[in-house]
């Protein structure tokens, strides 16, 4: 067994330059195929503890809400990657004084952030690949003075937004998108938007619904979304958005099933303290499974609105056992027998890429003669993440071997043996962690554009070789495969 790894050394992230999932593939034959990461394969049973930087999802609203906010503020131990540096520059173009204070946290320093008397226009802001900068944001600008130019990464500009341009138009706002309902597009902003009641779609992405109600306290009459179309997805991430108003003083509920309802009023500066990722923590807890033996993930946080919390009832579905210790640690124990799963997770789908990867492992098994079938359901929003999810998952799946079918909303494996080969990203950090989890078991898996994990975990490489023990800051060959990371 190796010794426990309780943390990194200094490690700063730099952003990760976005690429189109179909450039990134049909870049293979480029010099940059060549930096195909090897993904470690573990050779005996991992025994490692591994602390996580900040949630991309709280940092991006508490973000927004400083930004918002009727003073300055602090967010203590917030995520540093190029989701939350996109965030940050577009707070910043719209006035907000953002500042990253001295630190000797290992994954980045705290911010101060100082919001703008007036939100100011006459701007663009990049969204990268950002979910949460491309929704989150527009609501912002409608509230600011003068014409804001949203753009993205070529994948980015298919991702759905109509729905949520057209509920801000019908709050008030004007928005110039050539009928596109997607990026470009430019809100014209007056320094203020009515609100009111709006119905919406939400089911391609639950986002729509946090994106108006984080600014709505700012809005003169705040806002009710009613949602009118087939299932929410990812609900948690809603509550964790009324959560997150709440504790800033903010009136905000969900007075019915598929409703909520933001009062306007004052949104409180504070200083926040953002958890772990536990999002993020998926693949290194599934890492138990893939490999057998166990890892530690600690500072758990013992309530919390992440969907990742629900990892400690998932992976027990794989045959984990999960433990949280008193100081809240949480532990994934496994003898490497992964079982196969029939789950329907519509709530979990930012999960959902470590789980198909788990399911692929129990349809190899341990030898590739003793797999087991695998359905995972009601995740059909994930076609629109970063990528295809479901897609490409099928595809790379079946690249090294395996059978996996598309289902409208999931994807279904059946037992088949697995064998080495290149695992394509997509540009999406989640298809990436996801190959690198296959290739603890299957030897020679190659993970090609690695460094997409720098959307919300830069340290991602080192994370994972420091888990099997064999990490050390000299190894100039895996210094080389950590693009987009200053050491
Ligand atoms: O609000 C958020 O921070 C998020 C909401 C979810 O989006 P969808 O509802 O589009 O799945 C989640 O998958 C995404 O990673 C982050
Ligand atoms: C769906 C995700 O990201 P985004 O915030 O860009 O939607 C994700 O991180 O899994």
């Amino acid at each position: 067994m190796r010794g426990p790894v309780d943390s990194v050394g200094m490690l700063i992230g730099k952003l990760n330059p976005g690429k189109d999932g179909d450039e990134a593939r049909s870049g293979e034959d480029t010099p940059e195929a060549e930096a195909h990461w090897p993904a470690p394969l573990a050779t005996a049973p991992v025994d490692a503890r591994v602390a996580l930087p900040g949630s991309k999802s709280l940092t991006g609203r508490e973000l927004i809400l400083a930004a918002l906010a009727d003073g300055p503020g602090t967010l203590r131990a917030p995520l540093h990657s190029r989701d939350s540096a996109l965030m940050i520059d577009a707070l910043r173009a719209l006035g907000t004084e953002i500042t990253e204070l001295p630190s000797d946290r290992v994954f980045g320093g705290d911010l101060r952030i100082t919001p703008a008397a007036e939100l100011t226009g006459s701007t663009s802001i990049g969204c990268g690949l950002a979910g949460t900068v491309m929704r989150f944001v527009p609501p912002l600008a409608a509230l600011a003075l003068g014409p804001v130019a949203f753009d993205g990464d070529p994948y980015a500009r298919k991702r759905p937004m109509r729905p949520l341009l057209d509920a801000l138009r019908a709050l008030g706002a004007d928005i110039a998108d050539e009928g596109r309902g997607a990026l470009p597009f430019t809100v014209h902003g007056t320094g203020s938007l009515r609100g009111g009641r709006v119905t919406l779609d939400a089911s391609l992405s639950s986002q729509f619904v946090s994106a108006l109600l984080l600014a709505a306290p700012r809005f003169t009459e705040g806002v009710h979304v009613v949602h009118t179309g087939e299932r929410v997805p990812s609900v948690p991430h809603i509550e964790m958005t009324l959560a997150a108003l709440r504790a800033r003083g903010v009136d905000a509920d969900s007075p019915a099933p598929g409703e909520w309802r933001v009062a306007p009023g004052p949104i409180r500066a504070l200083d926040a303290t953002i958890e772990p990722d536990l999002s993020n923590a998926a693949p290194f807890l599934a890492a138990a499974l893939a490999a057998g033996g166990s890892v530690t993930v600690p500072e758990w946080p013992a309530t919390t609105t992440q969907v990742g919390d629900q990892l400690r009832t998932l992976l027990p579905e794989f045959g984990a056992q999960l433990t949280v210790s008193a100081d809240g640690a949480v532990t994934a124990t496994s003898d490497g027998t992964i079982r196969g799963v029939r789950l329907d997770i519509p709530e979990a789908g930012e999960l959902a890429p470590t789980l198909i990867g788990l399911a692929a492992l129990a349809a190899h098994g341990t030898d590739g003669t003793n797999g087991v079938a695998s359905e995972i359901t009601g995740i059909g929003h994930i076609r629109h993440h970063e990528t295809d999810r479901i897609a490409a998952l099928v595809a790379e799946i079946r690249g090294l071997g395996g059978s996996a079918e598309e289902l409208p909303d999931g994807i279904r494996i059946a037992p088949a043996a697995l064998h080495g080969g290149v695992w394509h990203s997509y540009a999406d950090h989640r298809m990436a962690t996801t190959g690198a989890l296959i290739g603890l078991r299957i030897p020679d898996v190659e993970v090609e554009d690695v460094a997409s994990t720098g959307k919300t975990l830069p340290q991602f490489p080192e994370l994972w070789q420091r888990m099997l023990g064999g990490w050390t800051p000299e190894a100039p060959s895996e210094r080389s495969f950590i693009q987009g990371l200053t050491l």
